[in-house]
């Protein structure tokens, strides 16, 4: 579960963001649209504490993440939230397979290769385990973030313009299988998007 309250951020003296209250239950999803500029990516960040709030709360699993400090913030996300960021960021050096328990590793847990495994085959990537993230189509590497964003089992997933370089065929896929993965591990699924085909999708939408 998450929820937010009252959250401002500004990045200098000239422009504040006053964000509106959020709330997204446990395998519930809920959809952030707004325009190019709107702070969309800002809010994502506010959300995971990768921004610290001038004012309000986020309260992840019962936590108020505004309220720990750096080190305990870091280790929270790692092991709480999982984040698909809007341009992938992997390790160049490393496969497909090494990425994903790398997730593991940075929440100082077990490497779980079996669920990366069993994830790649839900998420239809089982054949690019071996190979290195720039031997991935787009889509690939989407669902590849995916993965990763959920190999914790996090209790909420955050996913910044998922869909915005795909074709509607995978933005179809990407959001089915965001919805099906946060389902099954019980996460709140929080998606911000400028992208319209997606409104029809959510039930529960938040203009910006
Ligand atoms: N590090 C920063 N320093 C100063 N201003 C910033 C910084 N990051 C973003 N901004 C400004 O804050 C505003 C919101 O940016 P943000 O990236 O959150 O918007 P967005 O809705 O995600 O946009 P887009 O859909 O284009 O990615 C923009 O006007 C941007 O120029």
């Amino acid at each position: 579960m998450l929820t937010t309250q009252s959250l401002t951020f500004a990045y200098g003296s000239d422009k504040q963001f006053v964000f509106p209250d959020l709330h997204c239950a446990d395998r519930e999803a809920l959809l952030i649209l707004g325009r190019s500029g709107t702070g969309k990516t800002t809010l994502l960040h506010l959300l995971a504490l990768l921004l610290k709030p001038h004012k309000g709360s986020v309260v992840i699993h019962n936590t108020d993440l505004t309220q720990l400090s750096a080190a305990e913030t870091a280790a929270f996300r790692a092991k709480h939230v999982g984040i698909v960021y809007q341009k992938p960021h992997f390790v160049g050096s490393l496969s497909v397979l090494d990425n994903l328990v790398l997730a593991n590793y940075l929440a100082g847990q077990p490497q779980h290769k079996d669920r990366a495994r069993q994830l790649a085959a839900q998420l239809g990537f089982t054949d690019r385990l071996d190979k290195k993230p720039n031997q991935l189509s787009q889509g690939e590497q989407q669902r590849v973030s995916i993965a990763r964003a959920v190999m914790n089992g996090p209790s909420v997933i955050l996913a910044d313009e998922p869909t915005s370089s795909l074709d509607d065929t995978n933005t179809d896929r990407v959001i089915d299988l965001l919805r099906q993965q946060s389902e099954q591990i019980g996460a709140s699924l929080v998606v911000v998007t400028h992208d319209q085909r997606l409104k029809d999708a959510f039930a529960n939408r938040v203009n910006l």
